[in-house]
């Protein structure tokens, strides 16, 4: 006959003439009871084996009574203080025998209301006086405190064990002890020879079709197993962490803006009050398209737009003094910043009359004729935002950088004054590259020029940044090169393994 390991080995573990408890079992296999009384129920449904079960009390120390085992039963440190302080058969002061038994707190009560129960004196109108011959080496609660300890509560008393139960010095519980004994069929099966089955690791067809299922025995789960590596299709790590840099944003309160990645320069470039013989604006830098232009500009915006930058705004406002075409507004680009929708919503343009305070944000692409190298690419995204409020200032810009960072583990936030055509003051945000120790730039920002608010209709402070979402994963995942992260040079194991959490 075949059997599981663990049925054979209880099967020639147990004994015809003399049941065996599980426990006694499990001990001598070196395996967990459990496993033996899974086995011992097997074997009795085979016939093999009977499992005999009765109930046993256990009876376990209390705290209180593990410590009475140690120093000893308060009323047994009284008589014998009160011997100590003198009282042999004479009377003595409470507080003196108190003091000679070193008892405090509630072990003097306790002490006290089992003294002359147990025969170990008199206690009168504040005096002890103790029993000469009573004999504390033989005080039936401590020795069966010893032996309940020793796990022989068997030899204690039923009163005593019932006087210690209300002394709350032990606790009782009944369990179920099993016992295995062999059957007549079990010792045939034995003499017989029993082998053990093969452990099968999985269920087959052909196991359940033929019946043997029932027969083999099925290895364990090992759930800490290496399992293979599944590469099935799952989000792109950039486009989890932007989920989650959307997420951080609008737990912050800021609404999210879209708009178009091919826009006019007026949007891109003009409303930015960026001249339009600044270099950015070459193709150099942005890619032109080959496209009609934008049909329509807004007139008023286009013409405050343009009054800025041949005179500047305000009384004493400075311009460029330099031409400036509509024509060249009109052009359509790929954006080369997402703060083209910033300049789209802060018109009005896509959200109508705006009170502060706003907060907007966007995580879109921006498209720049860029050199490809391990911090940039020609396509990447941009975490643009801006908040309108009464007042604000460059504390409201670092304050606001350090509580969106904080978030990303980035608490070593450097800033660095630049110069933006549409900001004033300007800062360049840099962060520690967590490998190489490098600083890395992750964004720009500043608080809007009036040269750039007013044209649009704003009359409020306006603090603004785009920052990078790819050099930001590089901080926060230690990726090296952004062209593994992002791109058609992509790392595809880093696609596979990365993580990123939202
Ligand atoms: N447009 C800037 C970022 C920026 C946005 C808003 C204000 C200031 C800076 C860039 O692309 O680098």
């Amino acid at each position: 006959m075949q059997l599981p390991e663990t049925q054979v080995a209880v099967l020639e573990a147990a004994s015809a003439d003399d049941p065996r408890t599980v426990e006694s079992i499990a001990e001598q296999l070196d395996r967990k009871p459990a496993a033996v009384t899974r086995a011992a129920f097997e074997l009795e449904d085979e016939g093999l084996v009977a499992v005999h079960e009765s109930t046993e009390e256990s009876v376990s120390l209390t705290e209180e009574a593990e410590t009475y085992l140690e120093d000893g039963l308060p009323e047994v440190r009284l008589y014998e203080g009160a011997l100590d302080a003198g009282g042999d058969g004479d009377s003595v002061q409470m507080g003196q025998v108190i003091g000679a038994s070193g008892l405090d707190g509630d072990a003097v009560d306790i002490a006290l209301s089992n003294f002359a129960r147990k025969g170990y004196g008199e206690i009168d109108s504040g005096e002890i006086t103790p029993t000469p011959d009573a004999d504390p080496d033989s005080d039936a609660e401590a020795v069966a405190l010893e032996s309940i300890a020793d796990g022989d509560s068997a030899s204690v008393s039923g009163g005593t064990l019932d006087q210690l139960e209300r002394r709350d010095l032990i606790e009782r519980s009944e369990r179920t002890v099993r016992s295995v004994q062999l059957t007549d069929a079990g010792v045939t099966e034995l003499m017989a020879g029993v082998e053990t089955a093969q452990e099968v690791d999985r269920l087959t067809a052909e196991l359940l079709t033929s019946g043997e299922w029932r027969d083999v025995e099925f290895s364990e789960y090992n759930v800490a197993a290496d399992a293979p590596d599944i590469d099935g299709g799952r989000s792109h790590p950039l486009r989890s962490m932007a989920e989650r840099v959307k997420d951080v944003l609008v737990g912050m309160g800021f609404e999210e803006m879209h708009g178009p990645h091919a826009d006019a320069e007026f949007w891109i470039n003009d409303c930015l009050f960026m001249p339009q013989d600044h270099p950015a604006r070459t193709h150099w830098d942005q890619f032109a398209l080959d496209v009609p232009p934008m049909g329509e500009l807004p007139d008023d915006v286009r013409e405050r737009v343009e009054s800025a930058h041949r005179e500047g705004v305000g009384e004493d406002g400075q311009g460029y003094h330099s031409p400036w075409g509509e024509e060249m507004a009109r052009q359509i680009d790929l954006r080369g910043h997402t703060t083209s929708l910033s300049a789209r919503y802060l018109s009005g343009l896509a959200e109508g009359d705006l009170e502060p305070p706003q907060r907007y944000f966007s995580i879109e692409k921006a498209y720049r004729n860029d050199e490809i190298d391990s911090t940039h690419l020609l396509e990447f995204f941009q975490i643009e935002g801006w908040v309108m409020a009464e007042d604000l200032s460059v504390r409201d810009l670092m304050g606001t950088f350090t509580e969106f960072y904080e978030q990303f583990g980035i608490t070593d936030l450097r800033f660095k004054p630049t110069y933006n055509p549409y900001t004033e003051p300007s800062f360049e945000l840099f962060g520690e590259h967590p490998v190489t120790g490098e600083v890395v730039e992750i964004g720009n920002s500043g608080i809007f020029r009036p040269e750039m608010l007013e044209p649009l209709g704003i009359e409020h402070d306006v603090m603004a940044w785009g920052l990078a979402l790819e050099r930001l994963m590089m901080l926060v995942t230690g990726a090296e090169d952004i062209r593994d992260v992002h791109g058609t040079l992509v790392d595809l194991d880093y696609l596979r393994t990365e993580e990123v959490r939202y």
